[in-house]
């Protein structure tokens, strides 16, 4: 999808995220975002690190076409899922319901397709609860299957474990990778935590000053461990890059 002006010399794949000099300003101050370019390749799972106030989830929300950049040229598939920090389900509608919600687009509301997905994120028995009855956790999950549901070419995830404790955070993180695994959808991760990032994701960008400051591939296999020598040294470049200095 085209978000901004004429933009005849990129050819963008199905599931690919293009950004190209986009710049970002809140009224009369310096840029947000400042010149920055970007590609996510199809199916491709990326974490974005970055210190607070750094741009984050302004890049996150021009990319999910929640604002309008200043300047510059965002490309990203018609068919895309944001997953924010809190689950944002409406309290009125049962769990398969806010699910399904979101294939109305295409028609009438889906409930075995709902069902289906909550099952894959192991919900499969709390299908018709209140969503003020679940867990922080359990509303991740389904806010994961809403995500899903209409089979999206990329998924933009903000913060989306920060609200939750250390071990729902692992189990979420490994039922990700599974659902990630299973859809071939191109994933950004917007994180605070380095060792998320360094679990998860093919590539590990650092926003910085406006721009990606640092743009690196993690080539260790999965399951990736926080010990491994290799994960060690990426988590004190990372940090070191963050401002975090570590010896
Ligand atoms: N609607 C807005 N109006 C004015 N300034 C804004 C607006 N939204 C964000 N900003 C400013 O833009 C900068 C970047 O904010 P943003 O929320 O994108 O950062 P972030 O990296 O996501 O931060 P955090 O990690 O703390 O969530 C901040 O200085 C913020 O105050």
């Amino acid at each position: 999808m085209v978000q901004s002006q004429q933009t005849p010399h990129i050819v963008q794949q199905r599931g690919e995220v293009q950004v190209r000099a986009l710049m970002h300003r809140f009224g009369a101050g310096r840029p947000v975002l400042d010149n920055l370019d970007l590609t996510i390749r199809a199916g491709e799972f990326v974490a974005l690190l970055g210190r607070s106030g750094s741009g984050k989830s302004t890049l996150l929300r021009m990319l999910a076409g929640l604002g309008q950049p200043t300047r510059g040229e965002v490309h990203v598939p018609s068919n895309k899922a944001v997953v924010f920090q809190e689950s944002r389900l409406l309290p009125w509608m049962r769990v398969w319901q806010n699910v399904a919600l979101a294939t109305l687009p295409e028609g009438k509301a889906d409930r075995t397709r709902a069902e289906r997905l909550l099952g894959e994120v192991g919900l499969s028995h709390r299908t018709d609860a209140w969503p003020l009855t679940l867990s922080g956790g359990e509303a991740q999950r389904v806010a994961l299957s809403r995500a899903l549901v209409r089979d999206p070419d990329f998924i933009m995830l903000d913060e989306p474990f920060g609200a939750l404790d250390a071990l729902t955070r692992l189990q979420m993180q490994h039922l990700v990778l599974r659902l990630w695994a299973r859809h071939a959808c191109s994933i950004l991760l917007v994180t605070h935590d380095v060792d998320e990032a360094l679990l998860l994701a093919d590539r590990v960008l650092v926003l910085q000053e406006g721009h990606i400051h640092m743009d690196v591939c993690i080539d260790i296999p999965r399951p990736r461990h926080h010990a491994d020598p290799d994960f060690e040294a990426l988590r004190t470049t990372l940090l070191n890059a963050l401002g975090v200095f570590v010896d």
